[in-house]
């Protein structure tokens, strides 16, 4: 079902691969999509709240009057909530929780010398943007997954966007809502797509000049390949986090791997988008077979079996068969997936040799959507190869380190001299004049 690229026996012959080459991400990359949001960056920018409104009825055909949804709606949606879904909500964020208290650094004091100290402080930003997606799916977990770090982090200012839904009066859907009222949050804005991040970078007054949105210091959260472009172009007036596009699943797998949980899982993150990545590497061309004959029955019987299919037949989609484990892995970390689950004998032997994921889902019982949902750990990873450079959310996307540089008088004279011939070697003696200037002779 999805195609074959066939590496077995090619290193033997002496072929040189380029393994970044093999698997290509979705041709509707970033870059392309870059002039398509400048325009609307640009009007956000200098009309505001007057853009929002026309840009959501263009691109989500939703009018909305009022881009901020009141409080009483996010109380509302939390009290209408099916219990289920808050009981597996109040789960998600109690593990979350968990596992990010464990990522809070400390801020460390090093001597460097008698009366010299550096010490590295940890200071949370002050005003942050969660994007939460909306289009082709809704996304509550996503909400657990930005804010949880974020208020771990100490973030005091936290505003969430995410788009209308039709049939819910131009709000985000309710579930987003109530998530967002379970975790305290109380600004929301109904605002999806590239719009938003610039929103959130540029603030956004109404037709009267009041302030309805005021700028962030830093926006988070995956989306569409609008939102990542909107978040590259803007990056800078902004901060970002890596930038979380369209899913992808690698499974790097043996021949004892069970061929309907590989379909599953493939299929499971599929389903996002048909942008969606997934790709299969296995040196067992048996279970390359039955993951297909599993994707063939498994396909026709999902809910959302046309998307699937897109993502699963699209270019950005594959087999990768392997003459070994060991070119797997070197495949798999060319690939750098968003999320990378091993099924192979002694997995966790073989996830310590990964380098290059966003996340690593060891063994049988570790599918990616635990993770999606209840493993504790982040949802929000990089994409579209950026695992090779960056991490997925946590509480460190939230914190600045800041050096602050205390030296006493002798601690400073001690120096002196090596700064001074640094300076003059930089030809900016005026440097040096500096540190001279509190030694007169
Ligand atoms: N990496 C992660 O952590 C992670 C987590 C969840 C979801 N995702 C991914 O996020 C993505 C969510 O995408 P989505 O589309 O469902 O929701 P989205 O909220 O990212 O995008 C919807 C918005 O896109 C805008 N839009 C739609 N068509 C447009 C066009 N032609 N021009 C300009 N703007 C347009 C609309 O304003 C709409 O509000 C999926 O690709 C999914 O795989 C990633
Ligand atoms: N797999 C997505 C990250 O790429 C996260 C998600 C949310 N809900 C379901 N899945
Ligand atoms: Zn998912």
């Amino acid at each position: 079902m999805i195609r074959r690229i066939d590496l077995r026996g090619r290193l033997a012959d002496g072929e040189e691969l380029d393994y970044r080459a093999l698997v290509p991400r979705a041709s509707a990359d970033v870059e392309s999509a870059l002039e398509a949001v400048r325009p609307i960056c640009a009007d956000v920018r200098h009309r505001g709240v007057e853009a929002l409104r026309e840009l959501t009825a263009r691109f989500d055909g939703v009018q909305i009057k009022d881009i901020r949804v009141p409080e009483s709606a996010l109380r509302d949606a939390l009290s209408e909530l099916d219990p289920a879904v808050r009981a597996a909500l109040e789960e998600s964020i109690a593990r979350a929780r968990t596992v990010h208290a464990d990522q809070r650094r400390s801020d460390v004091t090093t001597v460097v010398a008698p009366g010299g100290t550096v010490t590295e402080r940890w200071v949370p930003v002050q005003r942050v943007g969660l994007y939460v997606p909306g289009g082709l799916a809704v996304y509550p977990s996503s909400v657990v997954m930005n804010v949880v770090p974020a208020q771990v982090a100490g973030v005091e200012n936290i505003a969430v966007a995410s788009p209308p839904q039709k049939g819910f009066g131009g709000a985000p859907h309710p579930t987003i809502l109530a998530a967002c009222a379970l975790l305290g949050i109380t600004e929301v804005y109904a605002v999806g797509g590239a719009q938003a991040i610039a929103m959130f970078a540029y603030g956004a007054r109404d037709d009267a000049g009041a302030q309805v949105c005021s700028p962030v210091d830093l926006v988070t959260g995956p989306g569409n390949v609008y939102v990542a472009a909107a978040k590259r172009l803007l990056k800078g007036l902004i901060g970002i986090d890596a930038e979380a596009g369209p899913t992808e699943i690698a499974v790097l797998a043996d021949e004892s791997a069970n061929p309907a949980h590989v379909a599953a899982d493939l299929i499971s993150q599929a389903e996002h988008d048909p942008l969606a990545a997934s790709v299969l590497v296995t040196d067992s061309t048996e279970l390359a077979d039955a993951v297909d004959a599993e994707l063939k029955l498994q396909v026709a019987a999902t809910k959302h079996a046309d998307r699937v299919l897109s993502a699963l037949t699209g270019e950005q989609s594959g087999t990768v068969l392997v003459d070994d484990l060991a070119q797997g892995v070197a495949v798999a970390d060319a690939y750098a997936a968003e999320h990378l689950e091993i099924q192979t004998r002694d997995a966790p032997a073989v996830a310590a040799r990964i380098r290059n994921a966003g996340a690593v889902f060891v063994g049988p019982w570790s599918p990616v959507s635990l993770g999606d949902y209840a493993a504790g750990s982040n949802h929000v990873l990089p994409t579209g190869g950026c695992a090779r450079h960056s991490s997925g959310l946590s509480v460190q996307t939230f914190l600045r380190g800041i050096h602050v540089v205390e030296y006493g008088q002798e601690a400073l004279r001690a120096v002196a001299s090596h700064v001074e011939t640094l300076a003059d070697a930089e030809d900016l003696p005026a440097h040096g004049a500096a540190v001279r200037a509190r030694f007169p002779s």
